[in-house]
């Protein structure tokens, strides 16, 4: 396809925005199961972020494919490109001044590549939220395990549809050993010197 698109060269830049904001933007990433504990342990770190007046913004999985992503289903195929669309957004939003928080299945590895490779590696942090998958049905937030068992759900993350384990995640997390407010923590240690002002 040809594609004349000219990139315009706009005065406010991406660093003009960070001394405004008084730190640098940033992507972290949260895969896992469903009902790992992503959604919550980023919503803790959004509102501890938020605490010390950081500009966060945080992407969650049912309420993008609710909206911009909403033709998408969950087949292989599918799940790329809601990643894709994702890591696009968040890369603008990396470039408006936020500290992103993104919280996604997202069970392929190369799809994960693709992000960082989107919003570049210098911004960006992969959390991987390894709960057991026993524990994640145990709980059940949305009875989602419950139909996935009895065949109701189609290519259901961990019962019939794969998760590709992260290799070499910055952080991984069981939250069976450690309540919100440590990991929350234990996130914070990473990324506070990252999103600083030199
Ligand atoms: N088949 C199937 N597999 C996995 N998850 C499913 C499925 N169908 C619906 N849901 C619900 O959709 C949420 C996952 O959406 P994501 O956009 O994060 O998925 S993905 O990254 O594209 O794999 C997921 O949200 P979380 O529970 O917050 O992870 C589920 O609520
Ligand atoms: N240490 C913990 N960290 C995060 N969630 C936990 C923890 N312990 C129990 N939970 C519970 O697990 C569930 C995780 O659900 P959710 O955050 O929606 O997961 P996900 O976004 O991965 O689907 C919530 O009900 C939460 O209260």
């Amino acid at each position: 396809m040809e594609k004349n698109i000219f990139v315009h060269n706009f005065n406010i830049k991406k660093e003009d925005r960070s001394v405004l904001n008084k730190h640098r933007p940033f992507l972290i990433w949260f895969t896992g199961l469903s009902g790992s504990g992503k959604s919550t342990i980023a919503n803790a770190v959004e509102q501890a972020l938020f605490n010390k007046g950081i500009h966060t913004y945080l992407l969650d999985g049912d309420n993008i494919r609710k909206g911009i992503n909403s033709n998408l289903s969950f087949s292989a195929e599918d799940r790329t490109e809601n990643i894709r669309r994702i890591a696009e957004i968040a890369n603008l939003l990396i470039d408006a001044g936020l500290v992103v928080l993104a919280s996604f299945v997202s069970p392929y590895i190369e799809d994960r590549e693709n992000v960082k490779r989107i919003v570049g590696d210098a911004n960006y942090i992969e959390v991987f939220v390894n709960t057991p998958i026993e524990e994640c049905e145990r709980r059940d937030v949305k009875g989602l395990y419950k139909k996935a068992r009895k065949g109701e759900i189609q290519n259901f993350t961990g019962i019939n549809a794969p998760y590709e384990v992260p290799l070499a995640p910055d952080i991984e997390i069981d939250t069976t050993k450690l309540n919100v407010e440590s990991i929350v923590d234990i996130i914070l240690k990473q990324l506070l010197g990252k999103i600083e002002l030199l």
